[in-house]
């Protein structure tokens, strides 16, 4: 695949859970080119899971299509956490190695490499219930790391974790992002998107409001100042604070 090629290119997805009288998507486009690293934010409730979930093949759009590049894989770093609790982080990782089909030699060297990427040496033999927050999420992300995805889609993946853990993640995704892997990153935080992404998308019930290049629509609309940063550029498209 060429440099710029999409990884992911979703078309005016639409979304409405049963019961819901408001659709959680209203018309959703997102193009996740090879190598760039988007921010997706968005008040509580405005679409943010439900769009990665429709990306990663859980649920069915209901309107727009999805267009995946079907040599690249795609790997997934859920809000929850998703391995088993009452395995150690070796097991888990050794079980989600196993799943993926791969000669014995292949496998332990993505776990290896999944440790040692995650720093989880300390904690291999530990039961994954017994482990910090901060070390679920490292085993969370080393999980899906296991696939070599050429592309991540995380989902809060800083959620209840320690200063230290959360600036390790960041800096492992940010590596990623160098070493070419295409990021889709659900967030509350300004400062982690600040941090990690080339691109955001501003999505507020269910629609999208800003979409592109962080630093261009940091310059603000045409004839007005610059945004002092991500915050008031927040601020002045949704009408309110990330934590409303
Ligand atoms: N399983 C479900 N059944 C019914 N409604 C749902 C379900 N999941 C989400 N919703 C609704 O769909 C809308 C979008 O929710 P979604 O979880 O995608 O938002 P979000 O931006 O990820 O929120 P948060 O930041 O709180 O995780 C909300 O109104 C939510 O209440």
């Amino acid at each position: 695949m060429t440099a710029g090629a999409a990884v992911i290119a979703a078309e005016q997805l639409t979304y409405r859970y049963a019961g819901q009288d408001e659709p959680a998507l209203r018309g959703v486009d997102l193009t996740l080119l090879r190598g760039h690293a988007i921010g997706l934010l968005g008040p509580n409730g405005s679409g943010k899971s439900t769009l990665i979930n429709l990306l990663v093949g859980l649920r069915q759009p209901q309107g727009g299509r999805i267009r995946r590049e079907p040599s690249q894989s795609v790997a997934w770093v859920p809000q929850e956490y998703a391995f088993y609790p009452e395995l150690t982080c070796m097991e888990n990782l050794r079980f989600f190695a196993g799943m993926l089909d791969l000669p014995g030699e292949e496998a332990a060297r993505r776990v290896e490499s999944a440790v040692h990427t995650c720093m989880l040496q300390e904690f291999a033999q530990r039961r994954a219930r017994h482990c910090s927050g901060g070390v679920r999420r490292r085993l969370n992300l080393g999980i899906a790391l296991l696939q070599q995805p050429a592309a991540l889609l995380l989902d809060e993946p800083t959620a209840g974790v320690d200063p230290q853990s959360r600036a390790f993640l960041l800096d492992r995704v940010r590596d990623m992002v160098a070493a070419g892997t295409s990021v889709l990153y659900a967030t509350h935080y300004m400062e982690e998107v600040s941090a990690v992404c080339s691109h955001i998308l501003l999505l507020d019930h269910g629609r999208v409001l800003a979409s592109g290049d962080l630093a261009t629509l940091l310059r603000g609309p045409e004839g007005q100042a610059p945004f002092a940063d991500l915050e008031a550029l927040f601020m002045h498209y949704t009408q309110r604070r990330l934590r409303d």
